[in-house]
């Protein structure tokens, strides 16, 4: 069976130069989803936002616009904002874990509440003719929440669900509860996508035996520490290129230029990449030791130095 494989949207990460370069140095991404955009109090969309989501930002690509909110006005205001850049579809991130977000309703804070839900859907589908995906977690407290709104989601012609097979409160330990997702298979008529803890095409595969009628994954925290990952689940391999490093530190310089252009002076583009060093360190033979030398570069060279150092030894 053919699949589907999207890119999980990450925060801080996987913003239109992640995923450019991405695209451009390893491929396998079908479709790539924006990270969420989310007002603070005024209706007004934040230039980081803007940019991410610009069409000559994103001309390589298929891309899906993400937004986090609980009110229905704010949902209209973004499509009217997304459907003006020409973009077709909306994600609505009912998934998000963080107590910030939670106690104020949103993200997996708004699954216990199905009837809130049904008011803003229905006003975005009267209102406007905006294709509706959503992206879920099963459940703030227990995987049952999300079987409450099963019944009013199946009411609405959405183009999918993506269920990371987590609760809010687990944050992002304890890992998936395979059980309750398969409920989820058996309560809602909607296409449902799989995501949570593909960090490797073994685990692909055992997520593709386990469940049949599934044929669109998402890999979030997976793509960014190993970014061969999809390439080679769609060529169904588990051999590396021959050049692994080579693609890879290209890759590497790539979002470093772009990142050092972007933000001013020497810390923030430490932190920057030290971020993403807590991801790339995984698929390194000694993860901790390789994070322990990005951290311990205390300027550009230093850091080019260990990057350099880190790469020879692969
Ligand atoms: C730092 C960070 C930022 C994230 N930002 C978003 C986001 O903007 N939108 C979203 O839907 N999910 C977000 N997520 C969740 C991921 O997209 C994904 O659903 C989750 O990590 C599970 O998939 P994985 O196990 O493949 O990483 C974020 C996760 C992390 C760790």
């Amino acid at each position: 069976m053919s699949i589907t494989l999207l890119s999980s949207p990450l925060q801080g990460f996987t913003d239109f130069r992640f995923r450019n370069a991405f695209n451009h140095y390893f491929g396998g991404i079908d479709t790539f989803y924006a990270p969420y955009i989310r007002f603070n109090n005024k209706l007004v969309i934040k230039n980081s936002y803007q940019r991410d989501l610009k069409l000559e930002h994103n001309t390589e690509l298929e891309v899906i616009p993400q937004i986090m909110t609980n009110s229905a006005d704010e949902f209209l205001f973004v499509v009217d904002y997304i459907q003006e850049l020409g973009y077709k579809e909306l994600n609505w991130n009912l998934g998000c874990p963080y107590p910030m977000v939670t106690k104020r309703g949103m993200g997996s804070g708004l699954i216990c509440e199905p009837e809130k839900i049904n008011h803003i859907l229905n006003r975005v589908h009267k209102e406007t003719d905006i294709l509706v995906s959503m992206k879920m977690r099963m459940g703030y407290e227990n995987p049952e929440e999300i079987l409450d709104v099963f019944p009013i989601l199946d009411t609405y012609p959405l183009k999918n669900i993506a269920i990371h097979a987590l609760i809010g409160k687990q944050l992002y330990k304890g890992g998936v509860n395979l059980e309750a997702f398969q409920k989820c298979i058996e309560s809602t008529k909607h296409k449902l996508y799989y995501n949570g803890d593909i960090t490797s095409v073994a685990k692909l595969k055992e997520m593709q035996t386990r469940f049949p009628s599934i044929d669109h994954f998402m890999i979030g925290r997976g793509l960014i520490a190993d970014p061969f990952l999809p390439s080679m689940i769609k060529n169904n391999t588990t051999t590396y290129p021959e050049n692994r490093w080579e693609i890879f530190r290209e890759f590497h310089d790539t979002i470093y230029h772009q990142y050092d252009e972007a933000l001013s002076g020497p810390t923030p583009i430490k932190m920057k990449m030290q971020g993403f060093w807590e991801y790339f360190s995984q698929s390194f033979s000694n993860p901790q030791k390789t994070f322990k030398k990005i951290k311990k570069a205390n300027n550009p060279r230093a850091y080019q130095q260990a990057v350099a150092e880190i790469l020879k030894n692969g």
